[in-house]
């Protein structure tokens, strides 16, 4: 039995003498590589805080004491720290989620997964205590260094150092990667404070030799630590955090359990607002990821542990083809240019960055910024394409409407990951950018259906000058081609089915749901309906010839990989019904919650969007025509 099956509670930490913090530490990486490689997951991030996870659980005492962890990727310690040790089901319905989750434990706070919100959390908690007379219970964020190149971060910081005596450690995880090394100003700064390790040595030295040495030697240290200031200028300039108000300690060994305990012990200590600079290694202790140069194993599917191959095929289709289509569309169009959210590789922008580095802007973990950025570069003349996780465009809305729209800019955002995505849990499924993006005025989105609507779309899009478009894909494979029967006002018509049971149906299917509602379709060509499948790739503002396509029937049904509540279906019922359009438009969608950790699959069967299940609510709906309806059910 090894000293982790012995830690049930953050309690039985305390008791462990320095040895076994490192045994334990140990075994922590064993486990991680073990657990994760059979399930997928943030391997490498959760490697490099192992030593970390173990001295704040060591030093501060949760549920007590507030853990917040920025992005809550790399909380998989403090889940087998916390009494949450059967890893088997990581990421799966039922199992631990891959973030913190407040079902799982009284020691999680923050389950949202979107970066730099932790120290905003932090400060409202450490207000909170003040207030509620909490003033022993201390606030600690853990954030990292890609994290701390959010904007939130900094309006946080603004807001914790206007008061100096919230008790509030917030503690920099400093990698030196979002995935990729982090870039920016702050990034620089933070490694000119990694390189100078020398103000802690020096004052460890000082402590440890001037003040064994009587009196003179203890006079020579507190002459020196008086001069603190001075000399951490000089070999350590964190001036810009303690300009700031914050209190900085560091640059700490993040994988010395000792130093470890000593900086966050006198973080503890301060009583007011202190900032740990901790250096670490993502994938540390695991050489398949210490040497993965794109991203230290920052998320990895099912690997082999032995050499950290990945079990299963490349993951996605989809982003291969955005990836290849931005290379040829950039040989052709000069003034195209690509901006990033620290994300290049994951959203497919490697090659483009290889092939025109000086057309390529990775802006860190801003994605506001990445928005605006690229008005001011379409105001000057080029034609930005913003690639982003859909889930990600939720924090640049007002950017998008009031810096691009509102000026007509011509910016192509490349949205993938959108729809479900299920195993990242609620906080990572695209499933609001339709919704939201319908309302901006102007705005042009298409969801393409397969490969080759994908690379028309994409081109169509970065030809729009004078007003935002988007492009928005699922994750993962990229299904069959699905060619069109015929095009009609600009809608590619599926398939058709005449039908006998006198009733008419359009089934309308948005960007990738074209294959469920082409499977729908021919279930309801079973139960004897007259049934046409369409599949626009534009789809806001709602096509005319989409529009036209609604009259005469029975009944429309829409079926979208998005949420249902001002969707792609709503905006068609809204524009047909203008039209004068009297058949219902029946919206199949994800439901306006939040969806808890599965599989796809899982979450589009809980959600109703499998095809029987579509066919079996339209076969009952009651505006078809009445007649032997039990009939065409049955004939399923
Ligand atoms: C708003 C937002 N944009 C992008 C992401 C995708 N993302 C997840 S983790 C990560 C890198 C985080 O880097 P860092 O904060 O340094 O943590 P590390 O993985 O190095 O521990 C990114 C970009 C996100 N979660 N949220
Ligand atoms: C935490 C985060 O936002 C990303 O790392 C995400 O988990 C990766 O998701 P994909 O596997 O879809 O790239
Ligand atoms: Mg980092």
């Amino acid at each position: 039995m090894g000293l982790l099956d012995r830690i049930s509670t953050p309690a039985d930490l305390r008791r462990l003498t320095t040895a076994q913090v490192e045994e334990l530490a140990a075994e922590v990486r064993s486990f991680l590589v073990q657990a994760v490689s059979q399930t997928g997951g943030h391997l490498g991030p959760n490697l490099g805080v192992v030593e970390l996870t173990i001295a704040i659980h060591r030093v501060f005492e949760s549920p007590r004491d507030s853990f917040i962890f920025d992005t809550g990727h790399q909380s998989y310690v403090h889940k087998l720290l916390t009494g949450r040790q059967d890893f088997a089901a990581l990421r799966r319905r039922e199992g631990l989620s891959g973030y913190p989750s407040r079902a799982e434990s009284e020691h999680d706070i923050v389950e949202n997964s979107h970066a730099s919100t932790a120290l905003s959390w932090a400060d409202g908690i450490a207000k909170a205590n003040m207030l509620k007379g909490h003033r022993d219970r201390h606030v600690v964020a853990v954030i990292g260094d890609g994290a701390l190149t959010g904007g939130m971060a900094w309006e946080a910081i603004n807001n914790i150092t206007a008061s100096q005596d919230q008790r509030l450690v917030v503690i920099v995880n400093d990698n030196g990667r979002s995935y990729a090394p982090t870039i920016g100003g702050l990034a620089h700064h933070l490694d000119t404070l990694r390189t100078t390790r020398g103000y802690e040595q020096f004052l460890d030295w000082g402590r440890r030799t001037l003040r064994r040495s009587g009196p003179p030697g203890r006079l020579a240290y507190d002459a020196l630590h008086g001069l603190k200031k001075g000399i951490k200028d000089v070999v350590a300039p964190q001036g810009m955090f303690e300009d700031l108000g914050l209190k900085y300690v560091g640059p700490v060994d993040g994988h010395d359990g000792e130093a470890l305990d000593r900086a966050l012990s006198r973080a503890k200590a301060f009583g007011g607002p202190v900032l740990v600079h901790v250096i670490t290694e993502k994938g540390r202790g695991y050489s398949p990821a210490e040497q993965d140069v794109a991203d230290r194993f920052h998320a990895v599917g099912v690997i082999h542990p032995e050499t950290g191959l990945p079990v299963a095929p490349s993951r996605f289709g989809w982003t291969k083809v955005f990836a290849d289509e931005i290379v040829k569309i950039g040989e052709e169009r000069t003034d195209v240019v690509a901006i990033t959210a620290a994300m290049l590789a994951p959203v497919g922008l490697a090659p483009f960055a290889a092939r025109f580095p000086e057309r390529t802007f990775d802006v860190g973990i801003a994605e506001q910024h990445a928005a605006t950025s690229a008005a001011g570069m379409a105001f000057a003349g080029l034609h930005p394409v913003v690639a982003l996780y859909a889930t990600f465009l939720n924090r640049a809305f007002d950017q998008v409407l009031m810096d691009i729209a509102l000026h007509r800019a011509g910016v192509t955002f490349v949205l993938d990951r959108a729809g479900i995505t299920g195993d990242d849990g609620a906080s990572h499924n695209g499933m609001w950018d339709m919704a939201l993006m319908r309302i901006v005025p102007g705005l042009r989105l298409a969801a393409p259906r397969d490969e080759p609507t994908m690379r028309r779309a994409l081109r169509e899009a970065v030809a729009v000058d004078d007003a935002p478009t988007v492009v928005r894909y699922p994750k993962g494979p990229l299904g069959p081609e699905l060619p069109a029967l015929e095009t009609v006002g600009g809608v590619d018509v599926l398939t058709r089915s005449q039908g006998s049971a006198g009733a008419r149906v359009l089934v309308v299917g948005v960007g990738a749901m074209a294959a469920t509602a082409v499977e729908v379709g021919s279930l309801l060509a079973d139960g004897g309906i007259d049934v046409e499948v369409v599949s626009p790739t534009w789809v806001v503002p709602t096509p005319g010839g989409l529009v036209d396509l609604c009259a005469d029937r029975d009944l429309v049904v829409t079926i979208e990989d998005g949420i249902v509540a001002g969707g792609v279906g709503a905006l068609l019922a809204e524009t047909a019904a203008r039209a004068g359009h009297r058949a219902p438009v029946r919206q199949f969608g994800i439901p306006a919650v939040f969806l808890d950790h599965a599989s796809r699959d899982q979450v589009v069967e809980a959600s109703g969007l499998r095809p029987a299940d579509v066919a079996a609510a339209v076969l009952a709906d009651s505006a078809l025509p009445s007649s032997d309806e039990a009939d065409r059910t049955a004939r399923l």
